[in-house]
């Protein structure tokens, strides 16, 4: 997988380099570049952003860098086009879902916004020969797409083949497999600082164990995220799909 990531704070995405998703782009599984936006401006102090119309706060990101930008990283007249997402506070929600969508594409490029945002035309204009998705990583405000990035990488590099060392673990993360939240996990000693692992754990009886966990994971689901349940609820009375 591609992945190009377009901001003008190129070393925010230097954790790109580290740990799991550092050593998928060493081993050659995903092949990042990242390009500073002010590489595609021509005045002395390199401007990116502009007054907005129609007044208001705040600065809004200026189109023409943005657009010589991505005919630079993706010509209009290449062989393919990436599929762009722009981390946006109006996006649509991130999910374990998009996520998977998102691994499955051979080219991402990403748009890290700043200030009050990247003029809409920017998005438009890019919609005319790729894929573009506004995407929002939570019901909260950033100050730029970086972070977003980070979180949307990590999420989707770390689900291709040969990223993370045993694949079965991804089947019992939360939010993936059944749709509920995960059990919570142990490891030794078996008793610290008066904290015990539950006995079950320790009983060896894989059948009891499996039946624990569950309960464990509908309990914490029901408590903590009451709106994964109703959707189990759902698919068990059969009205539709948790994954949706
Ligand atoms: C101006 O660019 C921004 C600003 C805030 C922001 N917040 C996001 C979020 O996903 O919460 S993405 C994002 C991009």
């Amino acid at each position: 997988m591609r992945l190009d990531v377009l901001t003008i704070f190129p070393e925010y995405l230097a954790a790109l380099d580290v740990s799991l998703v550092g050593k998928a782009a060493q081993s050659g599984l995903l092949d990042v570049r990242l390009h500073d936006l002010r590489e595609w401006t021509y005045d002395r102090h390199r401007t990116v952003d502009d007054t907005p119309y129609g007044g208001g706060a705040g600065m809004v990101m200026k189109p023409e860098p943005w657009g010589e930008a991505l005919d630079a990283v993706a010509p209009p007249d290449g062989p393919t086009q990436p599929r762009l997402i722009v981390p946006t506070p109006a996006g649509r929600p991130f999910t374990q879902a998009l996520a998977y969508e998102l691994a499955e594409e051979p080219w991402l490029a990403f748009a890290c916004g700043r200030y009050e945002g990247i003029d809409a035309r920017v998005a438009a204009y890019a919609g005319e020969r790729m894929r573009v998705d506004e995407v929002s990583i939570g019901d909260y405000v950033l100050n730029g797409g970086e972070v977003a990035v980070l979180v949307m990488v990590e999420a989707a590099a770390r689900l291709l083949p040969g990223v993370i060392g045993n694949p079965e673990s991804l089947a019992e993360e939360s939010h993936s497999g059944d749709g509920l939240l995960e059990y919570p996990v142990y490891t030794k000693p078996v008793s610290w600082r008066g904290h015990d692992v539950p006995e079950i754990l320790l009983s060896g009886n894989h059948g009891k164990i499996a039946e624990w966990r569950h309960e464990q994971s509908v309990s914490r689901t029901a408590e903590r995220r009451p709106d994964l349940l109703a959707a189990w609820g759902d698919v068990l009375a059969g009205k539709g799909d948790a994954d949706a």
